[in-house]
């Protein structure tokens, strides 16, 4: 039988996806709008803080569609402390303008395909990799995605040589994007109702599309490969807030 290709597992993260309440934010007092985004002022250079300490990372970016308004990724050592931040962001006065949309739940990983006999605990460049700092390029793009287990396509049922060989071949066409595109592929088997999310980063936005459609046609794409709903959107920092939510 294929056994399971062993993972390496980092920080966890949540993708937590909001609908600004246009009508609720407009109805509310002039005091009522400076206290909430004081709060959540506060609460991005807390989350700013933590990854100045290396004890996480954290992004916020503007999504463009009707899906959501607004991204706020957070990734730390531990589930409990996610729980935590969500709670405590749950709490703050602008939470009551910003209606959950979506959210993912998903830990770093790598997959040890293509391992090179280096010790993961202390290697610093898979440390980097498992605790990353995310990228402040300019534009985002998450989706969700599975593998398929369909009788023909199954993935869990082909051999573990076989599934390196195709992500092999997945690495190579994502490598011809060095410098373009950057990708933080996290887990979340067991976490959340797909099985990995795919974050990626770019310069350009376009890059995301000529990536993503030249996978297509890599084998394990093509036959293995389900995707869920797509965000896309622009990263800013917490001075943006006040234009963004400008009414
Ligand atoms: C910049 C683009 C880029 C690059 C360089 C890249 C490389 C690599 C490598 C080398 C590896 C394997 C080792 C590891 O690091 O885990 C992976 C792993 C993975 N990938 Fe990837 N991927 C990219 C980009 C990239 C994209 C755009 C997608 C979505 C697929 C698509 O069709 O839309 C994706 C998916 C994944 C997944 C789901 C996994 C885990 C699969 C598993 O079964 O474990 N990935 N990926």
């Amino acid at each position: 039988m294929p056994e399971a290709v062993e993972t390496l597992d980092g920080w966890y993260c949540l993708h937590d996806f909001r609908q600004v309440d246009w009508t609720a934010w407009k109805l509310a007092s002039e005091e009522e709008r400076k206290q909430a985004l004081k709060e959540l002022d506060e609460l991005l250079s807390g989350w700013e803080e933590v990854e100045s300490n290396k004890n996480g990372s954290v992004g916020f970016y503007q999504i463009i569609g009707q899906k959501a308004d607004l991204l706020f990724m957070n990734l730390r050592p531990t589930m409990e402390e996610l729980t935590e931040l969500e709670t405590a962001f749950n709490k703050t006065k602008m939470a009551e303008f910003l209606i959950p949309a979506y959210s993912f739940v998903s830990v770093v990983e790598l997959s040890t395909y293509m391992a090179k006999g280096k010790d993961p605990d202390t290697d610093p460049e898979i440390q980097a990799r498992l605790k990353p700092i995310l990228p402040k390029w300019d534009h985002i793009c998450f989706y969700p995605m599975d593998r398929k287990r369909e009788s023909d396509n199954n993935w869990f049922m082909e051999e573990k040589d076989e599934r390196g060989r195709l992500m092999y071949e997945h690495g190579m066409t994502g490598r011809k994007y060095a410098g373009k595109v950057r990708q933080i592929i996290t887990g979340s088997i067991g976490f959340d109702d797909w099985e990995w999310g795919v974050t990626l980063y770019a310069h350009d936005m376009l890059q995301f599309k000529k990536l993503i459609y030249e996978m297509r046609f890599d084998e394990v794409s093509a036959r293995f490969a389900e995707f869920g709903e797509f965000f896309v959107g622009h990263r800013k920092s917490k001075d943006d807030v006040e234009k963004i939510m400008d009414v």
